[in-house]
Parts: structure tokens; sequence; C-alpha cells
């Protein structure tokens, strides 16, 4: 579980982010929406620990960060796990030796157990036969589950995803979605997701914040973000094209 209290960041004396506080439940799909510019990326790069807060705290499973020495910093940083947006692989590298790259950083493990767990996460992830494949090699979703086994392959207890699905097609962004989902409750994370897609609002949305210029606008489950009257909130949803079409719909038969 994070909980995050009162969270201010800012740059150059412009503050983004105004008071952030909020909690993310582990075993659950946590997503940060809002509208460009709102300060979700910001948001992520606090709780991965990339960027110091002003003001406020963040807190995992009981230790807060700031209060951290150094090396228990860097030791909770190690627990936790990132997948970009565009995957961020490395192009030189075969799907393997990428995803057994944070086990060559951050353990001493032996080769060979190295490989057996890197095997055993492609297995999870569902991607057979690509192992010796460079990532030009191996199409978008592909690529995104190599990101994603790269993220889990040391056990993490905290899941960080920035964008997941941008440029994949909507039926291989839900596989995608739901494969996270899948991993966050087997492997009991703490799962927080940074998104504009409303698809992923709608299929992993257990917990959804919304922000709105660097304020928590609105906060809630995914059957709840049809119910408010919350206009940003609902502004949002609508200006994505699926809901547009329901909405005109709506509109049509009034
Ligand atoms: N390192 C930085 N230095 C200065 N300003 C920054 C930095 N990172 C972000 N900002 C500013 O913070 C604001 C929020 O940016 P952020 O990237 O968090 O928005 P976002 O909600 O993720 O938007 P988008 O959905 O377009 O990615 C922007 O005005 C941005 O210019």
């Amino acid at each position: 579980m994070i909980e995050v209290t009162n969270l201010h960041k800012g740059f150059n004396g412009e503050e983004i982010l105004k008071g952030i506080t909020t909690t993310f439940d582990r075993g659950k799909t946590n997503l940060i929406i809002g509208t460009s510019g709102s300060g979700k990326t910001v948001f992520l790069k606090c709780l991965l620990g990339l960027f110091t807060p002003e003001q406020g705290a963040i807190c995992y499973d009981g230790s807060t960060y700031s209060e951290l020495s150094e090396e228990q910093q860097r030791d909770l940083r190690e627990q936790m796990g990132m997948v970009f947006q565009g995957s961020a692989l490395f192009d030189s590298m075969t799907v393997e030796e990428n995803v057994m790259f944070p086990l060559m950083m951050f353990t001493k493990q032996k080769k060979d157990d190295m490989l057996e767990r890197v095997h055993e996460v492609l297995n999870r992830v569902n991607l057979e036969n690509a192992n010796n494949k460079l990532p030009s090699e191996i199409s978008g979703g592909m690529q995104k589950r190599v990101a994603i086994a790269r993220a889990i392959v040391t056990r993490p207890k905290y899941l960080f995803c920035d964008e997941p699905n941008s440029g994949l097609d909507p039926r291989t962004a839900i596989v995608i979605d739901n494969l996270i989902k899948e991993i966050t409750e087997e492997y009991d994370i703490t799962t927080v997701i940074n998104t504009h897609d409303m698809n992923s609002v709608m299929e992993i949305g257990e917990k959804i914040v919304f922000l709105k210029n660097g304020y928590l606008e609105w906060e809630g489950d995914k059957s709840q973000i049809f119910k408010t009257d919350n206009k940003a909130v609902t502004d949002f949803v609508y200006s994505s094209n699926l809901f547009k079409k329901v909405r005109d719909a709506q509109i049509k038969r009034l």
C-alpha cells in the first residue's frame, strides 16, 4: 500500500502538484488520469523516488520515504518495477538479455538462476519462442510484454506503468491491461498506472485518481466514474471517442 499525504512538487517557483492526498492499495490496479499537463507524470516520478517533493509524505507499507536513510531509499527503489511509455527496451539486446538486465544490476544471483527466473517471467507474460529475438524483430504488443517481464523479474512490491497502452491497437491494449491486472493480483503488487485511455479505465480501473491542474479533483472506481457529476471528470470521460458516440446517441434519443 502507498499512502500519499499533502504532496507538493514544483519547478522554478511554479507549483505543479498542489497538495495531493490519496492511497493506492496492494493487489489493486490504481490509475492516475487527467488532462494533459495536469501533473500525472510528475506524480508518478515522485512515487518512484525520482523527484523529491517540497512538502508532504509518501509512505510505502509503513515506511515514509523522506525519513529513510539513503541506503534504505535505494533498497526501497529496488522494490519498484517500471514499465516505461514506449517500452524503452535496449535495442541491441535480445528479449532474454533485456529481461535479465535488472537481475544483473541489482542481484548477485548465478547466471543459471537468473536465466531460470527470466524464462519463468517470459512464460508468465505468454511470450514464448522470442527469447533470442531483438526488440525490432517483435511486435509492439510483444515488446510491451517484454517490458512487463523486465519490470517484474526482481519480484517488486510496487509496479509503476507510464501510458502502458500507448501505440497499441485497442485489442492488444486490452490484453496488456488485463495482463497487468492479473500480475498485480497474483503477486499482490501495488500497481499505479498513468493513463489517458478510457478503455483502460473501464477495463481495470479499481481505483481512479483524477488530477486537474495539480489538484486531486476526484477519486473513485470505474463504476462511480460514470455516476459523478463532477464536470471536469465527465468532460474527460466523454471526450474519449468511445464515449462521445454513447453520449451523442443519448442526446439523439432525448
Ligand atoms: N522536470 C521538469 N522541470 C520543469 N517543469 C516540469 C518538469 N516536469 C514536468 N514539468 C511541468 O509540469 C507540468 C505537468 O507535467 P506532467 O508531465 O506531469 O503532465 P501530464 O499530466 O503527465 O501530461 P501529459 O498527459 O501530457 O503527459 C507541465 O507544465 C510540465 O511542463
